[in-house]
């Protein structure tokens, strides 16, 4: 039997199920729900109690459905009202059919009302039908509302989406209407709204930064600004109320698209940086520069300097280093080889480049020698003549004959100045002469680099002919390359024999033209001036020979013949210009001392204001006196000048330091030898005055063959630098006791060769020094038998002889040792250790109870059982 369920039958009723339920439960009937199922009889029951309570029903039903439908008509006008600008024809159309079927549901609800009438009680089934029509209408009505409701809603949907999809197209979306804009202003909110973006403190600024000016404009969304006027008026961005959310100008409105305009405006504007960020970000390329064709590196520059030569990144030479095994970095040092492989790497060649040291004279010296002879401006200069010989055959009364008839011949006034060298005249042609004659002079010169000569007159005196020191002017001469003409002197002497003298300066390969030779011999007088112009006129004639030129455009560069110190002038130096011209006023550098030209005066005495090549001078105005065959060079300004000679002098010092020999312990003995010194000078220091006095009293003891020691300084404290000084001047050494130097004292020490010597036990300080002038004695030395071995074993190899497998009974045997063989305790052998052997190696020394490998020094016959003493030379030293 079919079962008819509560809500079945509440439908059916058009009663809502709540009202049937609690129907039935007032009837008795067992029900729960509007899903509790019911008998026929039980359906037809309820329908009957239905059927008599119709009119109250009827009167409460209607009134909560009328409630229902104006709810919904509310929310349907509402959406109608936001919608209805936005909808076309057609959407008015539904709304009017929404009107209608509204004002339906009005009259609907008039007739309910109506129905609630007393006057229609009476027709209670016409009522019922009028009820059921009017709940179909209602549920109609219903249905369409709501189909509508989800069509407006599905049209606010698309149109977010579109939104959202065309969030970077909303200028476009915007300049189509106005109405679009406000609709886009009511929807958007949810599209792009300040919850999507976040303001953070970051967003703050790049607010801030935009231009408030750019606002009203951004609003004409007509026509996109160009970039550049866009840029303009962001003013770069830097703004008041640009972009920020609560604080907008004056006719703005915030709304989605005004936001979405700024977020646009945003990424625009990032894109535009990120455009004009672009080139600076990228890292700068250099241009590809040709490589040099050659590195002229130094040691010790680094990648970064080897970029900038090659052009390069820093990183690529790195880089390339690594390739090549050398691990670096942009700033680490390279050695001349890495420098090198770089180099080779990019197949270009590679030289260091050489330091000019400017204090090196001598160099600069030679370089202007040979530019001078390179020299387009190069002139004829006159000879540079020393005249040598053995005593007393007439050096002196040759150049002084010179000097006085030539020289006075010519200058009026005569000499009256002496400066190591002057120039004769013979036919307006000038001929230098050094006033130092004898080849001591000349080989103190060229010992120190100075070959200012030319040629060399070879004086021998005819009545005594060729001496030791004429042999030694030869040699002399020769060895210097220097042309030799022969003046044989003394030719009014009446035993002169000139023929013997030329015969004996042929053994020496002097040999006179016409012996075929190409030796100029002249026989002169000295004394009477025979023959002397002759002698000048052959020097000419050599010197035409020699072609010898200097360039007098140069700066000048000379030698000092002579120097010395003059009261009321100063230092003064002698000097043969030897290219260039000397000026006064030029900055010079004389070998360790400076200065410039103040007066110049020629061998005459006369102020001269220029020196021109193989002239002699004498000069005024150095800082000093500087040596003989010291070398002039002129520099560009005073400044460089003084600058190179005090370096020079600096230097100078320091080699003479680093030559003076202070006496130390070690060499004490050398010293006091060589020097015969009676007393040992001692500077003593040490932490605490009873360690210096007992250290004294110890140390004035000590006498060794009549050598006392003197301590010449003691005190308390570290070993200071005056220690030190006061040490090195009076050649003493210092003892520190419980001391140590100080850190300059030390360097000082050791760059004047101070002897410092430290010591924390008094007695071995005193043993040390007692043995140091132990050693001032001769020392003896006798044999001493250092070890005593036994021949064990015994092999013969061919090419070594004898190997003699020997055991160490006792002390030692060293390589340097000698064997005495004994056999039958008899010596048959002395000789010295050939080699030394433990197993395969050799060995310097074996001591006792080991066994050795040795050989003798020629001597093979070594057999099993003999004796061995290693003896060795010991220095007894005397008690
Ligand atoms: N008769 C004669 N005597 C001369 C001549 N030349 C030099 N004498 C003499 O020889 C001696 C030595 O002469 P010097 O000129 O002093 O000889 P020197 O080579 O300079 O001697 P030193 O300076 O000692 O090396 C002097 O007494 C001169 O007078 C000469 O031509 N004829």
């Amino acid at each position: 039997m079919a079962k008819t369920r509560i809500y079945e039958l509440a439908k059916e009723l058009g009663i809502d199920n709540k009202t049937v339920v609690n129907k039935a439960k007032d009837l008795g009937l067992d029900v729960k729900n509007h899903m509790s199922s019911l008998e026929d009889s039980q359906v037809n029951q309820l329908k009957d109690s239905f059927r008599s309570s119709a009119p109250a029903q009827k009167q409460e039903k209607p009134a909560k459905r009328s409630s229902k439908i104006k709810i919904s008509v509310t929310s349907i006008r509402k959406n109608e009202k936001k919608h209805e600008e936005n909808k076309g024809n057609k959407n008015n159309k539904r709304t009017n059919n929404f009107h209608r079927s509204n004002n339906r549901s009005r009259q609907a609800q008039d007739r309910n009302k109506q129905g609630t009438n007393p006057n229609q009680k009476a027709s209670k089934p016409v009522a019922q039908d009028l009820l059921k029509q009017l709940k179909q209408k209602q549920r109609v009505d219903e249905k369409k509302l709501n189909r509508q409701s989800e069509r407006v809603q599905k049209s606010y949907n698309e149109d977010q989406t579109k939104a959202k999809k065309s969030s970077g197209e909303d200028s476009q979306v915007v300049s189509k209407s106005e109405n679009k804009v406000i609709k886009i202003e009511t929807t958007a909110p949810k599209v792009t709204g300040p919850k999507i973006i976040k303001p953070s403190p970051a967003r703050m600024k790049n607010k801030q930064k935009a231009s408030p000016v750019n606002k009203p404009k951004a609003l004409d969304t007509n026509s996109a600004p160009e970039p550049a006027k866009e840029e303009k008026r962001r003013g770069n961005g830097h703004g008041r109320n640009s972009g920020k959310p609560g604080r907008k100008g004056k006719n703005q409105t915030f709304g989605a698209n005004n936001y979405s305009r700024h977020q646009e405006k945003r990424k625009r504007k990032n894109k535009k940086k990120q455009f004009e960020q672009v080139p600076k970000k990228q890292p700068t390329q250099r241009k590809e520069r040709p490589l040099p064709e050659t590195l002229v590196y130094e040691v010790g520059m680094n990648a970064q300097d080897l970029g900038k030569l090659l052009h390069r990144e820093p990183a690529e030479i790195v880089k390339k280093l690594f390739m090549l095994g050398v691990m670096t970095n942009q700033n680490q040092s390279l050695d001349k080889d890495a420098i090198e492989l770089v180099a080779a790497e990019y197949n270009i060649n590679a030289k260091e480049k050489v330091h000019e040291d400017i204090s090196d004279i001598d160099t600069l010296y030679d370089k202007r020698m040979a530019a001078s002879k390179k020299s387009k401006h190069q002139t004829k200069r006159p000879p540079v003549v020393t005249i040598m010989g053995h005593v007393d055959h007439g050096k002196t009364t040759l150049l002084d004959r010179l000097r006085h008839t030539h020289v006075s011949a010519h200058e009026a006034g005569g000499i009256t100045q002496k400066i190591g060298a002057y120039q004769v005249r013979v036919d307006n042609k000038p001929i230098t002469f050094l006033d130092t004659p004898g080849h001591a002079a000349f080989s103190n010169m060229r010992e120190r680099g100075a070959e200012i000569t030319d040629i060399v007159v070879l004086v021998v005196a005819a009545d005594d002919g060729v001496m030791p020191q004429t042999v030694e002017a030869i040699d002399h001469a020769k060895s210097a390359k220097v042309p030799i003409i022969v003046a044989i002197n003394k030719m009014d002497v009446p035993g002169a024999n000139p023929e013997h003298v030329t015969e004996q300066l042929m053994k020496y390969n002097l040999i006179p033209e016409n012996y075929g030779g190409d030796t100029i011999f002249v026989n002169i007088s000295a004394k009477t001036g025979e023959n002397v112009d002759e002698l000048l006129q052959m020097i000419l004639l050599q010197a035409d020979v020699m072609e010898l030129q200097a360039d007098p455009t140069q700066k000048a560069i000379g030698t000092v013949i002579e120097a010395r110190l003059s009261r009321g002038r100063g230092p003064v130096a002698d000097l043969l210009v030897q290219q260039g011209t000397l000026k006064v006023g030029d900055p010079i550098v004389v070998g360790n001392r400076f200065g410039r030209v103040r007066v110049m005066t020629n061998d005459r005495g006369r102020q001269v204001e220029k020196a021109t090549p193989s002239m002699p001078v004498e000069i005024t105005g150095l800082n000093d006196v500087p040596e003989s065959a010291d070398k002039i060079v002129v520099f560009d300004d005073e400044k460089t000048a003084r600058s190179v000679g005090e370096q020079r002098a600096q230097q100078a010092l320091q080699q003479s330091r680093e030559n003076v020999k202070h006496v130390t312990l070690d060499n004490l003995f050398d010293t006091m030898k060589k020097e015969n010194m009676k007393e040992v000078d001692v500077v003593l220091k040490a932490d605490v005055q009873g360690s210096v006095e007992a250290l004294q009293q110890s140390l004035e003891k000590i006498e060794v063959e009549g050598v006392r020691v003197n301590i010449i300084h003691a005190g308390v404290g570290a070993v200071n630098e005056s220690d030190v000084t006061l040490a090195g001047a009076s050649n003493a050494f210092i003892i520190g006791f419980n001391v140590r130097p100080t850190a300059t004292a030390k360097s000082q020490a050791e760059a004047d060769g101070v002897d410092i010597r430290l010591y924390s036990i008094i007695y071995k300080a005193i043993d040390d020094v007692k043995a140091a002038m132990k050693g001032m004695l001769e020392p003896t030395y006798e044999d001493k038998v250092v070890g005593n071995l036994t021949v064990r074993e015994t092999w013969k190899v061919s090419k070594v002889g004898t190997i003699a497998g020997a055991f160490v009974d006792s002390g030692y045997v060293s390589k340097d040792s000698e064997i005495n063989l004994i056999r039958d305790g008899v010596v048959i052998y002395t000789g010295k250790v050939a080699s030394l052997k433990r197993f395969k190696d050799d060995a310097k020394i074996v001591k006792q109870g080991f066994d050795c490998g040795l050989t003798i020094e020629g001597y093979n016959d070594i057999k099993i059982g003999d004796e061995m003493e290693a003896v060795e030379k010991q220095e007894v030293k005397p008690e």
